[in-house]
């Protein structure tokens, strides 16, 4: 039986994250998988998308052409490089369709170049696209704004597999605005991403990154808030990757029915900002 509903691109369809989200739309009601694109040259090019996510057959080959692939589309779910995701956000403007980018490591270059295609797309973007840790997001806001930054000092920690390759993490950084954001104070001018050799003491208000990787892990995030003689820890553990495909793809039919425009997974979740 063919299936309806949103018509869903899923990028980057041989990565982690692709053939997750392969199996999650194949699975999930009020979506259905339009295209799946790889690079070109790819030794997928050509594969049925469901074959090689290990969900049987579904129809859809692997292409290297986003943009054949997003004109009958209605919303593209990308978990793929920087570079990458820019250039789908412009051809989503042009298409005039959702995308939903969960790739991490922007700069602030490609950041700008995401919001201007937002003036046609319905774009949403977010460092971590799994409900727990926009919850914890919204306590660290609290927790930040309620305890001194005199006395109390805020680092994020996070773990994550060997293969990642940007630090801190999309979602260390999510974390760590969250608290600049309770504290009322600027991230840029606040946060020490690394630290190493004589570093002098710490500066009360600043807001600590440390990096660690190796394994498998798929994503550790804590937030410790450390005061004299005791410290509050907040911490989010992600045992599956599906919690990500579930969110980009609540993400997708949320962002279906908004006006063009830059959206958080905040927005989507309907969080608080108060
Ligand atoms: N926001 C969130 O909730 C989450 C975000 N992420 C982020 O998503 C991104 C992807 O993660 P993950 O799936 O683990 O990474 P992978 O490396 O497994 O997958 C990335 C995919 O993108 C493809 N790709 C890279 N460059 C291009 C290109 N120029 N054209 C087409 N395809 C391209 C890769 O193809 P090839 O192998 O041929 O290079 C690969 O299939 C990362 O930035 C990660 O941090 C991950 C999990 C959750
Ligand atoms: O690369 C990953 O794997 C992940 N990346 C995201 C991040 O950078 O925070 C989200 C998740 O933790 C997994």
């Amino acid at each position: 039986m063919t299936k309806t509903g949103m018509k869903l691109v899923v990028t980057g369809a041989g990565g982690r994250m692709g053939q997750t989200l392969i199996r999650i739309i194949a699975a999930m009601e009020g979506v259905t998988l339009h295209a799946a694109i790889a690079r070109a040259g790819s030794s997928l090019i050509g594969r049925d998308a469901g074959e090689f996510a290990g969900v049987g057959h579904l129809g859809v080959p692997v292409t290297s052409d986003p943009l054949a692939a997003f004109v009958h589309a209605d919303g593209v779910v990308d978990f793929t490089t920087p570079a990458t995701s820019v250039e789908y956000a412009a051809l989503a403007a042009q298409a005039r369709i959702v995308h939903v980018i969960g790739t991490t490591g922007c700069s602030s270059a490609d950041e700008e170049k995401i919001r201007a295609a937002a003036r046609h797309a319905r774009i949403v973007k977010s460092g971590n696209m799994s409900l727990g840790v926009n919850l914890l997001a919204e306590l660290v806001r609290q927790a930040a704004r309620s305890l001194d930054a005199a006395d109390w000092d805020i680092e994020v920690l996070e773990m994550h597999h060997k293969h990642k390759v940007d630090a801190p993490s999309g979602t260390a950084l999510l974390l760590g605005q969250a608290a600049a954001d309770g504290r009322g104070v600027d991230l840029q001018e606040t946060s020490v991403r690394v630290r190493d050799g004589h570093t002098g003491p710490r500066n009360a208000g600043d807001i600590g990154f440390a990096t660690l990787r190796g394994g498998s892990v798929i994503g550790e995030h804590s937030v410790l808030l450390a005061g004299e003689g005791e410290i509050v820890t907040l911490s989010h553990s992600a045992g599956d990757r599906t919690i990500f495909a579930r969110g980009a793809v609540k993400a997708a039919l949320w962002a279906f029915g908004q006006k063009p425009g830059f959206y958080s997974m905040s927005d989507v979740l309907g969080l608080s900002k108060s």
